[in-house]
């Protein structure tokens, strides 16, 4: 996973200049900002969770179930955290496949699977998430980390998984949750407007990073989650709070 120090990307700034959409709501406006976060996504998430997003991620992956020689896909992969657990998890025996549709974060993800030695069971798939290029039932087990807040079709996106999920088989997606307590989502907000947003204007990142704000309170709560998972046909849906309440998991099994 990323070391601590933090480079800033001559691309960055050649991005900083570029028209910055006021409001980041269509699937080319997501795509295009992933495109820009990525050369301090990593960096950034460990500098502002204090690393603790590591282990939100392992919950992530325990949940699901995967075990050795399981093939296994992450949705929505970004730099691959979540893909080179999962990697970890099933063993050279197995098969990772990671799919996003950010050509910037996939470079990102394939440059840190090269500088180490193992991790040789997983392939990149630059896609979409809202159509995924795989045959019905083909999954062990799916993770999804930051990903369905992300995407400007969850209905599409959840019935997706579900359909190339094997039947009896678990998807574990992480996320921000969207508290109904008001302390936890002000104390959230007060996170990003005075800790992350400034944090990322150093970047030139400003709009990008205060998009997390609106995207949480565009969010489904927990319970919502497990309804959508129902909807679409997943037998079971348990959403899980951690940290706080800062953060969720919806596990579902087909
Ligand atoms: C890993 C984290 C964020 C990933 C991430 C997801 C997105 O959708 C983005 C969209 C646009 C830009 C960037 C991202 C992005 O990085 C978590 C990062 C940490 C949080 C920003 C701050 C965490 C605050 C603490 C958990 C404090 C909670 C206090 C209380 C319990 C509520
Ligand atoms: C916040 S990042 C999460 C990355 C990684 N899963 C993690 O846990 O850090 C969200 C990712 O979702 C991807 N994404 C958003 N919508 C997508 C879609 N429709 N199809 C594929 N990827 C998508 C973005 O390109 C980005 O890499």
């Amino acid at each position: 996973m990323g070391s601590m120090q933090l480079q800033l990307h001559p691309t960055l700034l050649a991005h900083s200049s570029t028209f910055r959409p006021k409001y980041i709501r269509s699937s080319i406006d997501r795509q295009a900002l992933f495109n820009r976060i990525a050369p301090v996504y990593d960096n950034l998430n460990d500098l502002f969770s204090l690393g603790q997003h590591r282990i939100w991620k392992r919950m992530t992956i325990s949940w699901t179930g995967a075990k050795v020689g399981d093939r296994v896909l992450d949705v929505c992969c970004g730099s691959g955290d979540l893909s080179f657990l999962l990697s970890e998890k099933v063993g050279s025996g197995g098969k990772v496949t990671g799919l996003d549709f950010s050509k910037e974060q996939l470079l990102i993800a394939s440059s840190r699977q090269d500088s180490k030695n193992n991790f040789r069971n997983i392939n990149w798939v630059e896609g979409d998430a809202l159509n995924l290029p795989f045959d019905d039932g083909c999954f062990d087990a799916i993770t999804m980390g930051y990903g369905l807040r992300n995407v400007i079709d969850r209905h599409k996106a959840m019935q997706e998984i579900q359909r190339v999920l094997k039947a009896g088989s678990t998807v574990s997606i992480l996320d921000f949750n969207k508290s109904n307590d008001p302390l936890t989502s002000s104390t959230m907000e007060w996170m990003i407007d005075n800790v992350v947003v400034p944090v990322a204007s150093g970047y030139g990142l400003s709009e990008e990073y205060r998009y997390l704000k609106s995207s949480i309170r565009e969010f489904l709560t927990g319970k919502e989650l497990e309804k959508l998972a129902l909807e679409v046909g997943f037998s079971t849906a348990r959403h899980y709070e951690i940290n706080g309440g800062s953060m969720g998991c919806l596990v579902a099994k087909r």
